[in-house]
């Protein structure tokens, strides 16, 4: 069956990236038709219709259409899988607040879009930032939709931590298991190499402690303003990679033997307050997330989860007071 895929910002840098790698199957397998809805502010409808054109010149097998809207009621009409990459950045003068304002202008009413026209099955993926925040601001517009639905991307996080732990050691990626980023996707997330495995062994053992604290957490944490630094742009393909993995595996389902990150409800697992959407170890088992349970958290570890966590309770404080939630 054709599952349609809606994503927004399409005329963005990430949506440059992404598209052509959900229309040539590596969103979803090489089964699986795919139509894509491209949603974009008015201004940039034209600059989506020259990324279509582009679409349709690589003739890909599974693409059954593009459908290209600057109206979120018909751009997630019937929509499976809803890729939220469309945000508003934060500018030069722009208070925290403000940027929360902004964006609640987008997700609020995109979720109401999702709830109101969207599939039965809808799966939401948030990119845009701030991310965790803006996924909240989604689903209390959507009450209708399983709030499990809502979900927000720390994969590029993972990703990123997998990298850097495999030049550490000087070992190739595949060895390692059970990467997992907590709490928010900022510069307060908690990469965690106290459950992360190499070679079968606990990766917090075989590096330095000073490493791990003083060059592992922060290189990982402010690895988007390093990439900004050397581009002057954002992340555009790595966050499009890391989309396609957290949609791949939360339909196709995690490896045994692993677990992965992605910022989900919280069940109020590990201390984090419920409905929260935060990071957390998971697995997908028959298309459905679930929290990996029952880890040791020590000392170290708790301090930091919990000082991401906090940050995003005092979002979500923030945007229950401008009324967004
Ligand atoms: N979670 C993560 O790991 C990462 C998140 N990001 C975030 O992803 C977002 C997108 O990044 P880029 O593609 O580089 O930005 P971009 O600025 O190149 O593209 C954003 C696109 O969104 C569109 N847009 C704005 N408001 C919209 C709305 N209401 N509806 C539909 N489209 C709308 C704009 O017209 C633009 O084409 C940013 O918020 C960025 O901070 C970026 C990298 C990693
Ligand atoms: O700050 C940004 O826009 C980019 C970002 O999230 C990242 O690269 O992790």
């Amino acid at each position: 069956m054709t599952v349609k895929v809606t994503v927004t910002g399409a005329a963005g840098q990430i949506g440059y990236a992404l598209l052509f790698r959900i229309a040539s199957g590596q969103l979803l397998g090489a089964d699986t038709p795919v139509r894509l809805s491209l949603l974009e502010i008015p201004q940039a409808v034209k600059a989506a219709e020259g990324t279509a054109m582009e679409l349709d010149d690589c003739a890909f097998p599974l693409l059954e259409g593009i459908d290209i809207s600057d109206d979120p009621a018909r751009a997630f009409d019937g929509a499976n899988v809803a890729l939220l990459v469309g945000a508003r950045p934060r500018t030069k003068g722009m208070e925290r607040g403000d940027l929360l304002e902004a964006n609640g202008g987008i997700f609020g009413p995109q979720g109401k879009a999702i709830n109101d026209h969207a599939a039965d099955d809808i799966r939401v993926l948030v990119v845009g930032n701030p991310a965790n925040t803006n996924a909240l601001i989604a689903r209390s517009a959507a009450p209708d939709v399983p709030a499990e639905r809502f979900t927000a991307m720390t994969r590029l996080d993972h990703n990123r931590a997998l990298s850097q732990l495999a030049g550490k050691l000087r070992v190739p990626v595949t060895e390692i298991r059970k990467m997992t980023i907590w709490g928010n996707h900022s510069a307060t997330q908690y990469p965690d190499l106290f459950h992360a495995e190499v070679g079968g062994k606990i990766a917090a053992e075989q590096v330095e402690e000073e490493w791990l604290r003083d060059t592992f957490i922060p290189t990982v944490a402010k690895r988007g303003a390093a990439i900004i630094e050397a581009r002057g742009a954002s992340s555009a393909a790595s966050a499009a990679n890391a989309a396609i993995d957290h949609v791949h595996d939360w339909v196709l389902g995690t490896p045994e033997g692993d677990w992965t990150s992605a910022a989900l409800a919280s069940d109020g697992s590990y201390g984090v307050p419920e409905g929260l959407i935060s990071s957390f170890p998971a697995v997908s088992r028959n298309g459905r997330w679930e929290i990996v349970q029952g880890l040791e958290i020590d000392a170290f570890s708790r301090q930091r989860i919990d000082a991401s966590v906090n940050e995003l309770v005092e979002e979500r404080d923030a945007v229950q007071a401008l009324g967004l939630i």
